[in-house]
């Protein structure tokens, strides 16, 4: 399978230390603490609103943490830190493609505005092969079905060279053949020492540790569940 073998930025541990947020009006997890090294792949499980998206947010710098610690190495990972953000790749549950462009346009639009640089039509071309896109990638977008087009935002994960992946439920509408084509590419990306935060609430069939959110719920909320 094709993927660039080498990444823009040094894979290095990515550590929690105490993590809390507040969203919506009530705090969603607290005390949560993990770490993630080169190499390794980290689930987040856990019910409807138990905070998975909301934490691959924090990770990714869209939201802040009202208390605790994220590391990646020895620098401390801030809310919008530029810097740091250049090592991760998010893809979450809204696609973030541009209907009126086509799948070419939209990725080489993705890469400029990530990287500042221009996507390689080969680097592409490979790309768009991992996920059976090739016939799609001169198409606009608004013609893709629901499946199509979530494959076409998993694409980024094949031409961005990036050691940090965070995912937020990425089997959700593919097809068998299509997981098969994302577990696969998530085991290249670990085997070349990068490392994957990913969300859901399916068995994606490759090994990683597992956090429960529900372990993180302040106990307010199981209080009120219970009674
Ligand atoms: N945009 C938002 N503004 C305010 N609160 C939000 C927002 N999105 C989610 N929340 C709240 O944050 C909490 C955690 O939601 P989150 O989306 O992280 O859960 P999740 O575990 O990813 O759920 P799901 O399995 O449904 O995707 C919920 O209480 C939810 O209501």
């Amino acid at each position: 399978m094709a993927l660039t073998s080498t990444f823009a930025t040094a894979p290095k541990p990515l550590r929690a230390d105490d993590l809390a947020c507040f969203r919506g009006g009530r705090m969603v997890f607290d005390h949560l603490s993990f770490e993630v090294k080169p190499g390794e792949l980290l689930y987040l499980r856990g019910k409807n609103g138990s905070g998975k998206s909301t934490l691959l947010r924090l990770i990714a710098g869209f939201l802040r943490a009202q208390g605790g610690t994220l590391k990646y190495g020895d620098e401390a990972w801030a809310h919008g830190d530029a810097a740091l953000s250049e090592a991760l790749i998010y893809a979450g549950h809204d696609n973030a493609l541009k209907p009126v462009l086509t799948l070419r346009e939209n990725a080489r639009e993705l890469m400029r505005l990530m990287t500042g640089r221009a996507v390689g039509d080969v680097a592409l071309a490979e790309a768009a092969e991992v996920f059976a896109l090739t016939g799609l990638l001169d198409q606009p977008v608004r013609y893709f079905s629901s499946g199509q087009r979530h494959r076409s935002n998993l694409m980024r994960f094949a031409y961005l060279s990036r050691p940090l992946w965070l995912m937020d439920e990425p089997t959700v509408g593919l097809d068998a053949e299509n997981r098969d084509a994302l577990a696969a590419l998530m085991r290249k990306h670990l085997d070349m020492g990068g490392m994957i935060i990913a969300a859901t609430h399916d068995p994606i069939g490759v090994e990683g540790a597992m956090i429960d959110m529900r372990d993180y719920q302040p106990e307010i909320e199981l209080e009120e569940e219970w009674l």
